[in-house]
């Protein structure tokens, strides 16, 4: 039995067998042969084995997300029957008497870096998705052992280094129990994500992937922040004791699913959703959120080949507004940068992706993207109570010019004769700290603010998000973060303006009396936790909130902030 240390990335305890996610690296080598034959017996075979699996991928795609995403594997499914390349692989095992895998790799790297060179994002992509395919190929040609997320069809907990966005994106949780990975904290994307499907994950332990081996039985305990590898007997017992006293816990909570949050001394805040996807709404339904306080559109614009257009966006938007029947949703337009890359859109390297060219400014410079987005949510707006919000902006400049474009596309629409809404909130994330300290200047151009701590925190600590040997930095309790909470609620209350959060603070059980306190109007957190803070809020005075906050903001230390904390909660 092993316990490895990480972070509490998603609640909840999961006990399966071990999945080793890993895209196998190796060699591969130029072999002569005696037999062609064979030699193309076994290409064919290789072939049609990823053909099979392939068609399957394909077919559960389209039943649980949809045509677009299936498509990725229909044009996989071509690359393998295009005789441009199979003829060519054909010709060089006979003439050359040389390994399947071989000939396939040289004629399929030559396609690659053709397609690569090309000026065309959607060819530059072409390149991506033979990648992809011709490995699946070689990777049967040379018996190694490779699933993709997607594929898995048995109960386990995946053991990876790291998921990207997008491999999360694929994860079924009626097969996927929990996951943990040796890199990232708790506010990257995968744990984010892991959230709002509500799998129990531990993540930034350093080392699970060197001490798991696949089959191991392995508990992760998402509460805590602990995975067991092979536990013993007792301490089975125990977790699975565990599993059903926080399963027990849960069912309490979902009591309070159709009341108001209310503080004990009778004031009420708005518990609010951050969603990725229309599918995720069912969640917030479920968990009984007041709103959606942050809608990441970037996921849609992950996991295809191209941007994804108007009108996949107008329905994706439409979709949300109808399911929230009324209640409000706050849209954030493309963030994309930092770890959330497009590779349909080749940017240039940055040595600091999260200081770089991404989110609003982005969107400036390609207007064509960003006029997209907005007409689709423009037109959207008709179908509920939508509120906009523009990412990362770091000067009142941005917010105007960004406010701009939109009024132009709005004009366009109205003088095209389309439906739009007259009464969109617009709003900004504060999550450079230059906004937050000129948030009295923005508070007068602004409909709201909502606080993206999980930059901020990195902001102003110069602490990455995604680095957890600087993780001891990324103090959400240090005064100077509630200094600057402070800032930012104030300004927008003196110019009678809401202030929302919807950085993962917002949903955190040490944070949430001190937010009450300093006045914040809206908490925006993963469906998951809402509940649990409902059930919170319920029994604290923000009359006494008030006072415990004002002591903080005079604390020198987080840990200080933490202690003052706990005392009340005890
Ligand atoms: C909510 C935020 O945005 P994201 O996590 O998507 O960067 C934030 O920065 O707090
Ligand atoms: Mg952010």
């Amino acid at each position: 039995m092993a316990n490895i240390l990480g972070i509490a990335a998603s609640s909840g305890i999961a006990i399966a067998k071990a999945f080793r996610l890993e895209h196998p690296e190796y060699e591969i080598s130029k072999r002569s042969v005696s037999d062609a034959d064979a030699e193309l017996a076994k290409l064919q075979a290789a072939l049609e084995t990823s053909k099979g699996e392939l068609e399957a991928i394909k077919e559960r795609t389209l039943q649980e997300m949809g045509e677009k995403k299936a498509e990725i594997f229909q044009s996989h499914l071509l690359i393998l029957s295009d005789p441009e390349l199979i003829d060519p692989v054909k010709d060089k095992i006979t003439s050359e008497m040389i390994n399947a895998e071989y000939a396939l790799n040289e004629i399929a790297s030559q396609f690659v870096a053709m397609f690569e060179n090309m000026k065309s994002a959607y060819l530059q992509e072409r390149a991506a998705d033979m990648r992809d395919v011709t490995k699946r190929v070689i990777n049967h040609l040379m018996g190694v052992n490779f699933q993709s997320p997607a594929e898995i069809r048995e109960e386990v907990v995946i053991i990876a280094e790291d998921l990207t966005p997008s491999d999360t994106a694929q994860l079924d949780r009626n097969y996927v129990k929990g996951f943990t990975t040796n890199i990232g904290g708790r506010t990257s994307h995968s744990a984010i994500m892991a959230r709002s499907l509500e799998i129990p994950a531990v993540v930034g332990t350093k080392e699970v992937m060197e001490v798991v081996q696949n089959g191991d039985v392995v508990i992760v305990d998402g509460l805590e922040g602990n995975v067991i590898v092979n536990p013993d007997d007792a301490t089975l017992a125990d977790y699975r004791a565990k599993r059903e006293a926080y399963e027990a816990q849960v069912a309490e909570w979902r009591k309070l699913r159709d009341e108001a949050t209310v503080s004990k001394d009778g004031v009420h805040v708005e518990l609010a959703a951050n969603i990725g996807t229309p599918n995720d709404v069912a969640g917030v339904i479920d968990n009984g959120g007041e709103a959606v306080g942050l809608y990441r559109t970037e996921f849609l614009y992950m996991g295809r080949d191209e941007l994804p257009s108007e009108d996949v966006q107008f329905n994706a938007y439409k979709t949300v507004l109808e399911r929230m029947e009324g209640k409000p949703v706050v849209v954030r337009t493309l963030d994309i940068g930092g770890d959330k890359e497009l590779p349909y859109l080749t940017l240039p390297k940055e040595m600091n992706p999260f200081l770089g060219f991404r989110a609003i400014r982005l969107c400036l410079d390609r207007q064509d993207i960003f006029r997209t987005q907005l007409r689709a949510l423009l037109r959207a707006s008709v179908f509920g109570e939508l509120r906009i919000m523009f990412p990362m902006i770091a000067t009142l400049g941005e917010f105007r010019q960004a406010k701009a474009v939109l009024l132009e596309e709005k004009d366009k629409l109205v003088s095209e004769g389309v439906a739009v809404s007259d009464n969109i909130q617009l709003g900004i994330m504060v999550e450079i700290p230059s906004t937050a300290v000129l948030a009295d200047q923005f508070a007068k151009e602004v409909d709201f603010f909502s606080i993206g701590t999980n930059d901020l925190i990195q902001y102003t600590m110069a602490a990455d998000r995604m680095n957890e040997r600087v993780s001891y930095l990324y103090q959400p309790y240090n005064p100077s973060i509630l200094r600057l909470v402070k800032m930012v609620i104030d300004a927008a209350h003196k110019e009678g303006k809401w202030a929302g959060m919807c950085g993962e603070m917002a949903g955190d059980a040490t944070a949430i009396p001190l937010l009450l306190g300093l006045g914040l109007d809206e908490f925006s957190m993963s469906a998951s936790s809402i509940l649990p803070a409902r059930s919170q809020i319920a029994k604290l005075s923000k009359a006494e909130m008030q006072e415990l906050a004002t002591k903080a903001l005079d604390m020198q230390t987080a840990e200080e902030v933490v202690e003052l904390v706990n005392a009340i909660q005890a």
